[in-house]
């Protein structure tokens, strides 16, 4: 089966390079054609530094190359039996995306969604398919990260289910099943009020950021602690889902603390602009 991802970015072009390394043939769209190139310069130096560790030979890397096609028309993914979506996170965007594809597309194809926070069910109320879209939500690096959420909306068949499921198999992920279109699905409705909690013991002047972190890497064992976690994220983006969250539930429990508006207001948006929580230029 032929498989489509629509846009190249950090998820969409690791997305499409781990659907190459499972053996799959693989269409890759983006809008133009310099974020295709670099897409394909990131998943080229990986697999050298693979290479060099000796753990993927030359042979390899030119055969997973060879899967990939690099293109700027959508109308390529005509043959595609599922096309997964990782385009920016902007909800009409992507249904403008869905909308297009629902018209290219065979009728049984399945169109997925890699969006972190977006309704599934307001995105597949753009296609005249909504029973042949779900979510399938990849973490970062999608290389590295087991876990994808396979994500139900409200007119999503149990046959998309399942095979979005095998699918993420055949991708050597781990899936689980979110049975509900609920804003964040599991792991970041369970990850963004910890980010609120530790803020808010910042602001309460219970602890510094630095001893939370320490406290949940060798208290919970986590690989990162919630701190470090944002800066690595993206502490505005920390701030859009908590935003988000406010808007859908009205729940105060997701009021976006006061202290991380302020971080974000002066610039400090984490690792990728030099400083967040923490300085990284120092
Ligand atoms: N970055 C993460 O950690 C992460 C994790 C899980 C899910 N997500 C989700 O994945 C999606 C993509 O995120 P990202 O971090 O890869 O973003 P990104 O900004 O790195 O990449 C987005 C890409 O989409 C392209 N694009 C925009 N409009 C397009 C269109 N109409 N057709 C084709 N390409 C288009 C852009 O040119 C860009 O290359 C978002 O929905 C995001 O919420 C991100």
């Amino acid at each position: 089966m032929m498989i489509g991802v629509v846009g190249s970015g950090t998820m969409g072009g690791a997305i499409a390079h781990q659907t190459a390394i499972s053996g799959f043939k693989v269409i890759l769209r983006d809008v133009e054609q310099r974020f295709l190139d670099n897409a394909l310069a990131r998943m080229q130096k990986l697999m050298d530094r693979q290479i060099a560790k000796g753990k993927l030979t030359e042979e390899q890397k030119a055969e997973i190359t060879e899967r990939i096609t690099f293109t700027t028309k959508l109308e390529d993914m005509k043959d595609c039996g599922v096309v997964i979506e990782a385009i920016i996170e902007d909800l009409e965007a992507k249904k403008a995306v869905f909308h297009s594809l629902d018209e290219i597309l065979r009728p049984e194809a399945i169109i997925a969604s890699n969006t972190s926070s977006m309704s599934i069910t307001d995105i597949a109320s753009a296609t005249n398919r909504p029973d042949r879209v779900a979510g399938m939500h990849f973490f970062n690096p999608p290389q590295v990260m087991k876990l994808v959420e396979v994500v139900r909306g409200y007119e999503t068949s149990d046959e998309t289910v399942k095979e979005l499921k095998k699918l993420s198999i055949d991708f050597n992920k781990e899936p689980i099943e979110v049975k509900k279109d609920t804003p964040g699905f599991i792991v970041n409705r369970i990850m963004i009020p910890q980010f609120i909690e530790a803020i808010r013991l910042v602001e309460e002047g219970v602890a510094s950021p630095e001893d939370i972190d320490k406290a949940v890497t060798l208290g919970l064992n986590y690989p990162m602690g919630p701190f470090t976690l944002q800066d690595y994220a993206g502490v505005d983006i920390g701030l859009h889902v908590m935003d988000y969250f406010y808007e859908e539930f009205k729940d105060s429990r997701f009021a976006a603390p006061l202290t991380l508006r302020n971080l974000v207001r002066a610039g400090r948006v984490g690792k990728k602009s030099g400083a967040g929580w923490y300085d990284y230029n120092k």
